[in-house]
């Protein structure tokens, strides 16, 4: 809790909660934290009543206190955002961006000036201090400024640090992992239902079994291809349960859903840049 930085959260949606969750438990005093959006006031209040932060009726007034200012609305967003933050940014803040796609040197040119700009791509398990973060850093960002966004995002799970052209295949897997996890619970759920067991009793033995797998694998040493092979008994049911998987080619499903999210994220990308050529 030694950090004495003022922190500016330019969007106050699920990320910047999730952040805010893990910073007043372990980063800053909740009084150090200035939350600002473009229009949902009560949405600020809700913040400020359970984590004690401060809001700000706009962005560049949070900005204006700032040390490090957090990009938190979506790619879509940003370069309406930065064009009201610009004229109070300083070369002397850290710019600390969470946005899918958008690189540091699109934010640095959006910023109009040499600041030093770290992307980071965390995802929404942060909420529960367990988000895998990876982070680059921009043109202008030091080593000072990477081990801050570290420091922060490390109170809400892993972080690594990563090249820049990386961060991509970063969101594709780990940014979007979640809903990939998610999807399969939801399936898992239906075949329940769909098997005659009790929702409830169900619930709560996927749930143990995703846990239980999530385990098994930081625990052990062994290939996921091991683990698996030590559940599928010869003839057994697993045996027969993967077959069927093999035969909806499930593997192959998944690459193509790890390549098309991060394809995603380059497009997100470029598409922010062809409207500020336009613009
Ligand atoms: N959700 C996820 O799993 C992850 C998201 N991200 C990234 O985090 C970012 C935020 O995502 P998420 O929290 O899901 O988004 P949300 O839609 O939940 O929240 C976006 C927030 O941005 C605010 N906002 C929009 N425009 C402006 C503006 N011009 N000035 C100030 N605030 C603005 C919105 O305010 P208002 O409601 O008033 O318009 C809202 O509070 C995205 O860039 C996304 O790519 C990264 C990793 C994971
Ligand atoms: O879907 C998205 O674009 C964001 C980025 C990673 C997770 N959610």
């Amino acid at each position: 809790m030694n950090n004495e930085r003022t922190i500016a959260l330019i969007g106050a949606g699920s990320m910047a909660e999730a952040l805010i969750a893990g910073m007043t438990k372990a980063f800053c005093h909740p009084a150090h934290i200035i939350v600002t959006n473009r229009q949902n006031r009560a949405r600020l209040e809700e913040l400020a009543r359970q984590y004690g932060v401060r809001t700000a009726g706009s962005a560049q007034e949070a900005v204006k206190q700032a040390d490090v200012v957090i990009l938190a609305m979506k790619p879509k967003d940003v370069a309406e955002a930065m064009n009201a933050i610009a004229p109070a940014l300083r070369a002397n803040q850290l710019i600390l961006s969470l946005l899918a796609g958008i690189t540091t040197e699109t934010i640095e040119q959006l910023a109009g000036c040499d600041i030093p700009v770290v992307r980071a791509m965390p995802n929404t398990s942060a909420a529960v201090g367990l988000s895998a973060t990876a982070i680059a850093g921009g043109r202008f960002a030091s080593k000072e400024h990477l081990d801050v966004a570290k420091q922060l995002f490390e109170t809400v799970g892993i972080v690594a640090v990563v090249p820049e052209r990386d961060l991509h295949a970063v969101t594709g897997l780990s940014g979007s992992g979640p809903a990939y996890v998610y999807y399969l619970v939801e399936a898992m759920e239906k075949a329940a239902a769909d098997i005659g067991l009790e929702r409830d009793i169900a619930k709560t033995l996927i749930l143990q079994t995703i846990i239980g797998a999530a385990e098994m694998l930081k625990a052990s040493d062994k290939h996921p291809s091991v683990l698996r092979r030590e559940v599928t008994s010869p003839g057994g049911t697993t045996e027969a349960g993967i077959k069927v998987l093999e035969q909806y080619r499930f593997q192959e499903a998944v690459i193509a859903c790890i390549r098309r999210a991060t394809a995603r994220s380059e497009e997100l990308g470029s598409a922010l840049l062809a409207a500020i050529a336009e613009a």
